[in-house]
């Protein structure tokens, strides 16, 4: 355990789960020969390690089980079967303010918090000032916290738990509550914490700050880990997951993103289920994929990495100099970047119906972290007239990861420097 502030080892949740509240009376009381309800797996054999000084996220999609883990880490739930070690001081930002008393004022509230972690007054005394000062409420840390409104209570939980000098900190998406000035906050405390090398335990469903804080990632799905790796292939995975790919039919279920033969790309890319498309299908787009700088077919590029989108266009009749475009577009639908292949500086002449052409463009993202959304497409002159053979909107999602966030869309990687006159 000397490196290692976490270890959790085969750990099963199961909870009973019945179908009227009579039989779970009935059981309790072993009125019943055989057990009446059924078993529910809240997690089913999960192991794991976190390092000292390490960062690591938890994500799964709902019910999968990431709350259950932390609960029985911080030892608020007890597992099933199975065994967590916990190496170090913990604060945990579960339920947040779960251990307040609502007719204590704020101060009283700090103090018996501390003391329950088992600090003396004195310590309390000397921390009091740090946690008044993050939590900011003012005169009414004087008053009941029963008469705080729900911002600022959890800017005095999350207060008192950060200030308190965890050296393990266990957060369940605590920071994606209060205004976004608070949650700034949180995360420069969060940061603070990762550059004095302790070690953090996070739920999110926020795959940016997943992306942005976290070493290595677990990924729960249905109670069972399902992996554990880099975020950025990690989140890839969730992505995948969460669209009900069919990643159990997949030949390489572990890394799950190389082109399989026979299969479409587009089939391991998360498509959006109401996607818009239009044009005379003289070319189809047939299929198209997005590839890292490895070769594997992905949705989630880190920013300036090299990424080829790539699309197959069948054309079902002849086509002089057909066009070949993308356009990458935010969430609101303001086209950020795009290009073509005519643009670019690309005639591939007359291209006769039954051919299928693979068509390319390698380029650096440069796009701040989040998702965005691409478009597609296949046109032509016919004389000076456009013809639209193929359009799709808002096909796919991209997600950029990135750990430097700068300002507005794009990332223009200034070298800065500074020099003494
Ligand atoms: N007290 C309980 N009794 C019965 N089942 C429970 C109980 N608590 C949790 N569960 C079940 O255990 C599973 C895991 O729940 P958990 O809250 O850990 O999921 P989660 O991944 O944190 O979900 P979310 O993202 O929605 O917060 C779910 O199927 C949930 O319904």
């Amino acid at each position: 355990m000397d490196n290692i502030a976490i270890s959790v080892e085969h750990v099963k949740k199961i909870y009973k789960l019945y179908d009227r509240n009579r039989d779970r009376l009935k059981d309790a009381l072993g009125f019943s020969k055989k057990p009446l309800g059924k078993e529910h797996y809240a997690l089913n054999d999960v192991s794991f390690q976190v390092g000292q000084g390490e960062t690591v996220g938890i994500i799964g999609t709902n019910g999968s089980g990431k709350s259950t883990i932390l609960k029985i880490i911080t030892g608020v739930l007890n597992p099933t079967d199975g065994e967590v070690k916990v190496n170090g001081r913990i604060s945990a930002l579960l339920e947040l303010g779960a251990g307040f008393n609502m007719e204590y004022t704020g101060i009283e509230n700090i103090y018996l918090n501390g003391t329950m972690i088992g600090f003396t007054k004195e310590e309390i005394d000397e921390k009091l000032q740090d946690i008044l000062d993050f939590a900011d409420i003012g005169d009414f840390v004087n008053q009941p916290v029963k008469t705080y409104s729900s911002g600022m209570f959890v800017r005095l939980a999350f207060a008192v738990a950060i200030n308190i000098e965890p050296e393990i900190l266990i957060v369940d998406e605590a920071l994606s509550v209060g205004d976004v000035f608070f949650q700034t906050k949180c995360y420069h405390k969060f940061e603070e914490f990762k550059k004095m090398g302790k070690t953090i335990l996070f739920v999110s469903h926020d795959l940016g700050s997943i992306g942005k804080y976290c070493d290595r990632v677990v990924l729960l799905n249905k109670g069972v880990k399902l992996a554990e790796g880099k975020p950025k292939d990690m989140i890839d995975l969730y992505k995948r997951v969460m669209a009900e790919s069919k990643m159990e039919d997949s030949p390489k279920k572990e890394d799950g993103h190389a082109a399989i033969e026979g299969v479409a790309w587009k089939e391991s890319m998360i498509l959006n289920p109401d996607k818009q498309e239009y044009g005379d299908k003289k070319a189809e787009i047939i299929d198209f994929g997005i590839f890292d700088a490895t070769g594997k077919i992905t949705n989630t590029v880190s920013k300036f990495e090299e990424c080829v989108l790539k699309l197959k266009v069948q054309f079902h009749e002849d086509v002089l100099n057909p066009i070949f475009a993308f356009t990458i577009r935010d969430l609101k639908g303001t086209d950020l970047t795009g290009t073509n292949s005519l643009i670019e500086g690309l005639e591939p002449g007359l291209i006769e119906a039954g051919t299928t052409l693979t068509v390319s463009f390698r380029q650096k993202l440069p796009f701040q972290k989040g998702q965005y959304l691409l478009q597609l497409g296949c046109t032509g002159y016919n004389g000076d007239e456009l013809e639209v053979h193929h359009r799709l909107y808002d096909i796919c999602c991209i997600q950029v990861l990135s750990k430097k966030v700068t300002v507005g869309y794009f990332d223009l990687n200034s070298i800065v420097s500074c020099n003494e006159e």
